[in-house]
């Protein structure tokens, strides 16, 4: 392209170059001679600088290679993240996971993470990785089975709803619907904060995603269809082997049978009805495309599923571990309880709490972004590789990542770095405080809970709201105290939350300023 667009230069200059001076033949031909050479040497230089450039790609080493098979015991034996911690010790923040042909390079640190997160997805892509996961669960023609634009018309459709005026109106239905789900506890006793805390944050998404249809009519239906589908369908197995025939993965599709039946049924009640509703499913009925198609109701029950899919495991996981986290830090705890009796100090007991209160939380917002820091709900992230790109790593090497490649953000660990975060193994929410913003001073991509760059969570503040719902309305309405283990993480699951029950005893109280 270079080459021929220096002929053509050339061509126009010798065209060009008569007429200009108005001149004889024979100056016209010391002109054109003239330009001729110069056309060569242009073309020349510039094939020399690309074979130099090429050349200089081609010296680049790749990443360093450790082999997957080697790996297989200390993973089973000490967990992924230890080993993955060991091999960045060893190998630096990029290096290559070779298995069974497959080559996955990880990417760690802020330093090394831009291209994971900025390059279009030409070049580095999502969706390749992530749809074994995802069709089977939100069916064909969304999210990751659909072509980049048509994903971003439906990305777009979906954050109109979670947009920070439609969130006003969000807030004070999550509240409501905490303050509901609570008032069937009794005064005092004993449950599984992990159920409890699924089954709000279920409750909740049912209404402002779902609508009014699934809350109040086929709620139970819908949870324990769903509950079904995401036990048996986010299986590390169904990553890989999405159509594995498996006991698993017979309950995964029989379950999203279910879940598409009362979505469908939902849709048809509402156009039935004639109502228009301030939820993500009246956003979906009244989105067209660009080229002025509507929605199918196929593509509507799919993103459904997809947003509650995204946001209810994340939320409800780490609603669950700030719990098991403040309950387990007393200090913590009591500058969390602190801050909510100042509140009601500032606006009054009677004052519901809504959009700018719950904004006003900065002590329990650090509390739940520490918790995402610790355990994040997603721990990895992938893309593939499709235009290869150079990356230089935090102790100053360049590599070449090569076409083919599956690259791996894995923030279990990038949210943990010692240079990073100070003492990163401990969970002191106050790193996030204005004091020492140990996030932001460390490189833009130091935490990656919810992703970075141009696939950054859409639901993110949606979900602050929403945690924060559920525990300023805890805080605010019981003593708690965690009388099983401090929980364990789960393995084999790529979404990993609390393991086994979270036990808590309450009592009921009246916090007053
Ligand atoms: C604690 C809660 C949540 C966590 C930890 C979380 C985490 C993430 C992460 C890590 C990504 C990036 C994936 C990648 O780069 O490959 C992501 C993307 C996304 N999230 Fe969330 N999420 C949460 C809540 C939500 C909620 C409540 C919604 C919607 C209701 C939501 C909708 C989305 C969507 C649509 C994307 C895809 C964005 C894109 O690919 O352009 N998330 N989330």
């Amino acid at each position: 392209m270079d080459r021929f667009n220096s002929s053509q230069a050339g061509s126009m200059l010798l065209q060009a170059l008569p007429v200009r001076v108005g001149m004889d033949m024979a100056t016209a031909a010391v002109w054109s001679a003239i330009a001729v050479l110069l056309t060569t040497v242009v073309v020349a230089a510039k094939t020399m600088m690309a074979k130099r450039s090429a050349a200089a790609a081609a010296k680049l080493p790749l990443p360093p290679v450790v082999s997957g098979v080697s790996l297989i015991i200390p993973v089973i034996s000490r967990g992924p993240r230890a080993v993955v911690e060991e091999l960045y010790g060893k190998l630096g923040s990029v290096f290559t996971v070779g298995f069974l042909g497959m080559k996955t390079t990880f990417l760690i640190g802020s330093e090394s993470l831009d291209s994971f997160f900025t390059r279009p997805d030409a070049e580095v892509h999502q969706a390749k990785t992530y749809r074994n996961l995802t069709v089977p669960i939100f069916g064909k023609g969304v999210m990751y089975d659909v072509d980049v634009a048509t994903r971003a018309e439906q990305f777009a459709a979906s954050f109109e709803a979670l947009r920070p005026t439609k969130l006003r109106s969000n807030a004070v239905a999550m509240v409501r619907e905490a303050e509901e789900f609570f008032a069937k506890w009794g005064d005092q006793g004993t449950v599984d904060l992990k159920h409890e805390l699924h089954l709000v944050i279920l409750t909740t998404a049912s209404r402002i995603i779902l609508g009014k249809e699934v809350r109040e009519t086929m709620l139970d239906d819908f949870a324990s269809s769903f509950h079904e589908l995401m036990n048996n369908g986010t299986h590390i197995v169904s990553l890989f082997f999405p159509n594995l025939p498996i006991p698993r993965h017979r309950r995964r599709d029989a379950a999203s049978a279910r879940v598409r039946g009362i979505l469908a049924r939902a849709i048809k009640l509402r156009r039935a009805s004639g109502r228009v509703e301030d939820d993500m499913l009246q956003r979906y009925l009244e989105t067209k495309y660009r080229d002025g198609r509507p929605m199918s109701d196929d593509e509507i029950i799919g993103l459904l599923t997809a947003m509650v899919v995204a946001g209810h495991k994340t939320m409800a996981t780490n609603v669950t571990w700030t719990g098991a986290f403040l309950l387990a830090n007393p200090n913590h705890l009591a500058a969390a309880v602190d801050e909510q009796r100042c509140l009601i100090a500032r606006h009054g007991a009677d004052r519901v709490v809504d959009y700018a209160a719950l904004t006003e939380m900065d002590t329990l917002h650090c509390c739940i972004k520490e918790a995402l820091r610790v355990y994040p709900p997603v721990p990895l992230l992938l893309r593939s590789v499709r235009k290869g790109f150079t990356v230089r790593t935090r102790e100053g090497k360049e590599y070449e990542v090569p076409e083919g490649h599956t690259l791996v953000c894995y923030t279990a660990l990038n949210n943990r770095l010692g240079h990073v975060y100070r003492d990163p193994g401990e969970y002191d929410p106050e790193r996030f405080g204005p004091e020492r913003n140990e996030d932001k001073v460390a490189g833009k991509f130091s935490f990656t809970s919810f992703g970075a760059g141009r696939h950054t969570c859409l639901g993110a503040a949606y979900a602050f709201l929403q945690m924060k719902a559920v525990w300023s309305h805890l805080l605010r309405n019981f003593e708690l105290e965690l009388i099983s283990p401090f929980p364990e993480l789960e393995v084999n699951n790529p979404t990993p939350g609390p393991r086994g029950k979270v036990m808590v005893s309450y009592k009921r109280r009246k916090l007053s300023s």
